[in-house]
């Protein structure tokens, strides 16, 4: 049984169980951090020929504002997945009563500093910096993140200019559904969320990929029914154990983005990490899903070692 907090998307719960879901059929397990270990591996080997034969290294710089200790954890895997990679990784750490005058200064030298090909500022920003003004800030030839308006934009407007890079978490959720063979073309997507992180890109991407796509978001009535129509689902809401076995359609794959401290006095650090999906009743109905740790959050990072590669050999024409 699941236990989540109640949200705004269970407008109504459902009291009849699909009859798959008392079947004792188990989903594949998408393990993320095995794919998320070979693509690192891929890169560190390309990174490796190119350092060979050309000298160029390419380089990664973070800027880190305030003390949250996650933000301070994914700052310090990111900075050794980068050693291992044969990144070179440049970091600013700034106090939380930084101004944005004081990361907007970081970010220009970054930005002039030929030896960084990949800029990235770690999110959430403390809360009287405006986001907006400090991404736009970073060149778009640098985000590595995505976030940049231009390649949002970019990534929206099919058959123009493509973006330079595209978000690394809904990336590595695509690349997941491609490294297990798992059909998106004219399947049924249903996207839960729509923050500019997560879920509008992953949606943009779907429908890319010629999924046809809908997104579930606070405001929408009758959840439940849309995302059970689902082939594909993406959730990236951020609320525990939200989507519950009766969401998912038999057969369904789930991609579970959240990453949600539950407490757990029982665990050493005193919480656990849960999904967005109810995973002991979505393994029983889903044919594939992702866990949580190991699915998507590992991805994230190597994503972001592969958008780095790729801005490094576009600026030295690399192939
Ligand atoms: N500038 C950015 N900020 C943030 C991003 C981002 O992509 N760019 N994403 C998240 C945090 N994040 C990377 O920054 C991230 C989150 C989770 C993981 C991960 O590997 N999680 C593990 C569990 C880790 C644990 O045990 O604590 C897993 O899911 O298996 C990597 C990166 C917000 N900010």
């Amino acid at each position: 049984m699941c236990i989540g907090v109640i949200s705004t998307y269970r407008r109504r719960s459902f009291t009849t169980l699909t009859a798959a879901m008392t079947s004792e059929t188990t989903a594949t397990i998408i393990d993320g951090k095995s794919v998320a270990k070979q693509i690192k591996d891929e890169i560190a080997s390309e990174i490796s020929r190119m350092k060979e034969t050309t000298g160029i290294v390419p380089g990664l710089a973070v800027i880190l504002v305030g003390d949250r200790k996650d933000s301070a954890t994914y700052v310090r895997n990111k900075k050794k997945a980068c050693e291992a990679a044969g990144i070179k990784s440049y970091e600013a750490k700034l106090p939380e009563d930084s101004t944005e005058e004081e990361v907007l200064k970081f970010i220009s030298e970054f930005n002039d500093d030929p030896s960084v090909h990949g800029i990235l500022v770690q999110l959430p920003l403390p809360r009287h910096m405006n986001e907006e003004t400090i991404l736009n800030a970073v060149r778009i030839e640098k985000d590595v993140d995505g976030f940049h308006p231009l390649n949002i934009g970019r990534l929206a407007m099919r058959g123009r200019q493509e973006p330079l890079f595209v978000p690394c978490t809904p990336k590595g959720c695509i690349e997941l559904l491609h490294r297990y063979g798992i059909d998106i073309k004219g399947k049924r997507a249903v996207v839960i969320g729509r923050s500019n992180i997560v879920g509008m890109p992953a949606a943009l991407l779907l429908q890319r990929e010629d999924a046809t796509v809908s997104i579930i978001h606070s405001r929408t009535k009758n959840p439940e029914e849309i995302a059970r129509q689902a082939d594909i689902i993406i959730s990236a809401t951020g609320q525990p154990n939200m989507v519950k076995g009766s969401w998912i359609k038999p057969g369904a794959v789930i991609i579970d983005v959240g990453i949600n401290p539950v407490d757990d006095p029982a665990s050493p650090r005193g919480y656990q990490l849960v999904g967005d999906v109810c995973y002991e009743e979505a393994c029983k109905i889903a044919s594939a899903i992702t866990p949580v740790p190991g699915g998507v959050g590992p991805m994230t990072i190597a994503m972001l070692l592969s958008n780095t590669l790729i801005s490094a050999k576009r600026v030295h024409n690399f192939e």
